[in-house]
């Protein structure tokens, strides 16, 4: 039971919450042995990795305060958009993890984007455990910045993940809700299944 523990007091933190140093290369290349442990059907490693970082922070802000100034109709950009984009500026790393899918395959679209998913938890689980906090944020899924990010139009943003030391740490796990409501035990065919735990 209590080799969970690590896991459980897992908690995401936003961007104006992490500080430097980010992960090293040497913690990075550790992170990523962990991501190729994913559970992959077909083997396929539908995912790639961009990491920004240094003054590349401020390069990527820009062209999404870009983005966010196209989206809008007037192009007048709100001061929330500035923040935010100020934020990512002063995030210490990025983290961008996109789909390369291989549609040519018999593993379904489908398969491969789950597998990009976990891919993505498998990174937040490893930041975690060495102690950096992390985000996943998916607001660069925009059109308009996938040349930015050298992507093919085909390619999604699978997770946009801020990365840092937390500026302060949580000092308690938070609430989560109780498991209970979403498992049941199979009761054979055409019953109804029924809660596996007691409340
Ligand atoms: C695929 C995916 C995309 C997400 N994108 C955003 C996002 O763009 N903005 C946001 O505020 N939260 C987003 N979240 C939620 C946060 O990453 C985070 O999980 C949530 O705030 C709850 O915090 P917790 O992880 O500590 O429980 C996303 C989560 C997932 C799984």
């Amino acid at each position: 039971m209590e080799s969970l523990a690590p896991l459980l007091s897992r908690r995401s933190y936003c961007r104006k919450k992490l500080i430097h140093p980010a992960p090293d290369d040497q913690e990075l290349q550790r992170l990523f042995e962990l991501v190729m442990t994913t559970p992959d059907h077909g083997n396929l490693k539908p995912w790639r990795f961009l990491i920004v970082k240094g003054d590349k922070m401020q390069v990527l802000a820009d062209a999404t305060l870009e983005m966010y100034r196209r989206q809008l109709p007037n192009g007048e950009l709100t001061e929330k958009a500035r923040r935010s984009c100020q934020e990512i500026a002063n995030t210490p790393m990025m983290i961008i993890a996109v789909t390369d899918l291989k549609p040519e395959h018999h593993v379904s679209l489908w398969d491969q984007w789950l597998c990009g998913g976990a891919a993505v938890q498998n990174i937040m689980t490893g930041l975690h455990l060495m102690g950096y906090g992390g985000f996943w944020y998916t607001f660069l899924a925009g059109d308009e910045l996938k040349p930015v990010l050298g992507m093919q139009p085909e390619d999604q943003v699978l997770g946009a993940i801020s990365v840092g030391t937390p500026k302060e740490r949580f000092v308690r796990p938070v609430e989560r809700q109780s498991p209970n409501q979403y498992c049941f035990e199979w009761q054979g065919l055409a019953e109804q299944p029924t809660p596996y735990f007691e409340d």
